[in-house]
């Protein structure tokens, strides 16, 4: 049992050391429709040019280029609706009646839409607005993705506007990275589940539940998770237990503080992990381990439930993004005005406070968050601060960025 002080180390650096231990995982095909926010495997381009045929952009009439007596009368030759895939031609003073989405004749000077026309039996006249037209209603093949063009950049998920794209172009399924599969326990003898009868001294564990959902919500997959006693012997088997079920990532709350004598550290050195780092200069967050366990990622983080939300959105998430061939996983730092005063007890380490972005009269703007309200940054603070000031501009970590890839 070590008691020495722990060498620790600034946020920044734990990032980097905890990146660079991030190889991304194997490829595996998934249906479109289950794509949204994951990590293409290879390069997603267009299959084909998008859209695939002219398309009228209007409910109205295809008129014809050529038009003789200047009385912009067309005869109605036919009627196209969506999915009509006849390729018709326009005669002279010719028109046809189109749906929106309908195949364009091949010569058709345009649409005109139905409300510039006046329809009289057989004949559409076109309201004289509408002779030279500025706008033509027509969608040109390819006008919006070129056969080959990238939908996807390398290292960025696919987001709403590009999963509509690789639709249009054919893609019915695609291969993307592999969700990380993460396994947890929560260590602490005080720890009962809900439901359970309690007594004075013992106490529900929240971790497992935030943990379980912080992880799916980040894109990975719960493996296997566990409470384990304040027993070195307990903690060392679930270790070695959820490294053998091929977890991508293993993450334990409690046991790092001073008072349970190192257990989680000691037990993860008997496992046969490697310690990369031990300490970080942050609070909270300060007693945090990291290291790997054969190939999986070991991150050994405290119990209190807040430090464990604010490492899995500057530790653990970044991993799990990184794991998935992510760019730029890091939250990302937006500056904002305090619209609070907030005092910290000492100075000694930098510090995250939880709180709340929001935007009003084009400012960005941050308070402190509330025990029951939610949160959606942290605050930073530097270590020499001891309070920052209402009005002061501040740099925030948002919670649950995803990288983007300008
Ligand atoms: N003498 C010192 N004492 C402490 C120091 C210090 O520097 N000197 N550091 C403090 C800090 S900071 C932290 S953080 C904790 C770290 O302790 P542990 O990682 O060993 O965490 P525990 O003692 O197991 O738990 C701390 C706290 O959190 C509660 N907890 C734990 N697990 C859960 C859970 N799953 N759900 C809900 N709550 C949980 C636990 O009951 C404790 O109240 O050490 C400080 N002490
Ligand atoms: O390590 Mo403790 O989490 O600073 O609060």
């Amino acid at each position: 049992m070590k008691n020495e002080k722990k060498q620790s180390i600034d946020l920044e650096t734990a990032q980097s050391l905890i990146l660079k231990k991030c190889r991304v995982l194997s490829a595996e095909k998934v249906n479109l429709s289950k794509s949204l926010k994951r990590f293409p495997a290879a390069l997603l381009v267009a299959l084909e040019s998008l859209p695939g045929y002219d398309q009228s952009l209007r409910d109205g009439y295809a008129i014809s280029r050529e038009q003789q007596g200047g009385k912009n009368c067309y005869e109605i030759i036919d009627e196209v609706a969506a999915g009509d895939t006849r390729k018709l031609l326009l005669g002279e003073n010719q028109a046809i009646r189109i749906m929106t989405g309908g195949l364009i004749p091949e010569n058709a000077l345009a649409v005109v839409p139905r409300e510039l026309c006046s329809v009289n039996g057989e004949t559409v006249s076109v309201k004289t607005v509408f002779l030279e037209p500025q706008r033509d209603f027509i969608h040109r093949k390819g006008c919006e993705l070129a056969e080959g063009e990238v939908i996807v950049p390398e290292g960025s998920a696919i987001e709403v506007e590009q999963l509509i794209l690789l639709a249009g172009v054919g893609y019915d399924s695609v291969p993307l990275v592999r969700k990380p599969r993460i396994s947890f326990f929560c260590t602490g003898s005080e720890l009962i589940s809900g439901g359970e009868e309690k007594l004075a001294g013992e106490k529900y564990s929240a971790n497992s539940h935030l943990l379980h959902g912080l992880i799916e919500h980040a894109g990975a997959k719960v493996q296997v998770q566990g409470t384990v006693k304040d027993d070195p012997e307990a903690v060392m088997e679930a270790l070695i237990a959820m490294n053998e079920s091929g977890s991508d990532i293993i993450v334990s709350t409690g046991g790092m503080g001073p008072g349970k004598f190192d257990l989680v550290e000691d037990a993860f050195l008997r496992a046969g992990g490697r310690v990369i780092y031990h300490s970080l200069h942050l609070r909270p967050g300060k007693s945090t381990l990291f290291g790997m366990l054969g190939r999986s990622l070991f991150f050994g983080m405290p119990g209190p439930p807040p430090a464990v939300h604010l490492l899995f959105n500057e530790l653990i998430r970044p991993a799990i993004l990184a794991l998935q061939g992510a760019k730029n996983c890091r939250p990302r730092e937006v500056e904002a005005y305090l619209t609070e005063n907030l005092y910290f007890p000492k100075r000694g380490l930098p510090r995250l406070k939880s709180g709340f972005l929001s935007f009003a009269e084009g400012r960005c703007l941050v308070r402190p968050s509330t025990t029951i309200g939610g949160s959606n940054c942290y605050i930073y603070c530097s270590e020499s601060a001891r309070e920052l000031k209402s009005g002061e501009r501040v740099t925030v970590h948002m919670i649950d960025s995803l990288p983007c890839i300008d």
